[in-house]
């Protein structure tokens, strides 16, 4: 099944001395999900953020909130993150202790569920669980840190659960290192989801991120559709923009 390309960006880029305003600013320039991500010091060696902020800049957009739950024990604090306003859920499958049962009590706050899976874990860990969860979300990089290089060795995953779901309306979610320059080749292997943190908020001011934006996501549309790759690889012909975007 294709679906339709969404960007989110990951507030963790963000500059936290002004987050209410980089919030308004990513939507803004066209961010289709709010990427939070929620990193305990524990399951990853790095504190971001919790339920609170997101109870805090939760009013600020309309958009879907698209929560990353880096942290073990997860289940504790399913509920405190489906009252601050998450839309998904997303735990990790290798957070336990029972993904089984977390994926259930998230549908059961009336949450998308989401399984993510750390470049060492095998797709093979979301097959029992493939009709509880909306979302699968692959981490290109170790989670723990923004700013990281894209693990090339992740298409090939990204391919096999593409297979794997088949029809089912489970989006593909990648999540590290993505930038305009490999966002065709994780849409050709499959994600329609593209999790970018550093690539959107780089820039002199956030009248950068609209562009930062739309380059990965014509980027990404371009690696689905090989007619388009061929268009974006070379200079733009009259009257091909419309072809292109
Ligand atoms: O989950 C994450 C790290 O654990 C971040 O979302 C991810 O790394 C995105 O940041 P960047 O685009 O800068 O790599």
């Amino acid at each position: 099944m294709s679906r339709e390309i969404l960007i989110a960006p990951s507030i963790l880029a963000a500059n936290f001395a002004r987050l209410g305003e980089e919030i308004a600013a990513i939507d803004a320039a066209g961010a289709d999900w709010v990427h939070c991500d929620v990193m305990d010091g524990h399951f990853v060696p790095n504190i971001s953020f919790g339920a609170d902020v997101i109870k805090a800049i939760r009013p600020l957009t309309a958009k879907i909130f698209d929560v990353h739950l880096m942290i073990a024990p997860v289940d504790p604090y399913l509920e405190a993150f489906a009252k601050a306003g998450a839309d998904i859920i997303t735990v990790h499958a290798e957070a336990g202790p029972h993904l089984d049962r977390s994926l259930q009590a998230i549908r059961a706050l009336g949450k998308k569920a989401g399984v993510s899976l750390c470049p060492a874990t095998p797709e093979t860990a979301i097959e029992y669980v493939l009709d509880r969860i909306d979302l699968v979300l692959v981490m290109t990089v170790n989670p723990g840190f923004g700013g990281q290089s894209f693990l090339e060795s992740q298409l090939e995953k990204i391919r096999r659960i593409r297979t794997m779901i088949g029809d089912r309306p489970i989006r593909i979610e990648v999540d590290g290192g993505i930038t305009r320059d490999n966002a065709a080749a994780v849409a050709a292997a499959g994600a329609d989801t593209l999790v970018a943190g550093s690539a959107v908020f780089r820039g002199k001011s956030s009248a950068d991120y609209a562009g930062n934006i739309a380059a990965i996501r014509i980027a990404a549309e371009a690696g689905r559709h090989p007619k388009l790759q061929d268009v974006s690889a070379r200079p733009m012909r009259a009257g091909e923009g419309a072809l292109v975007r």
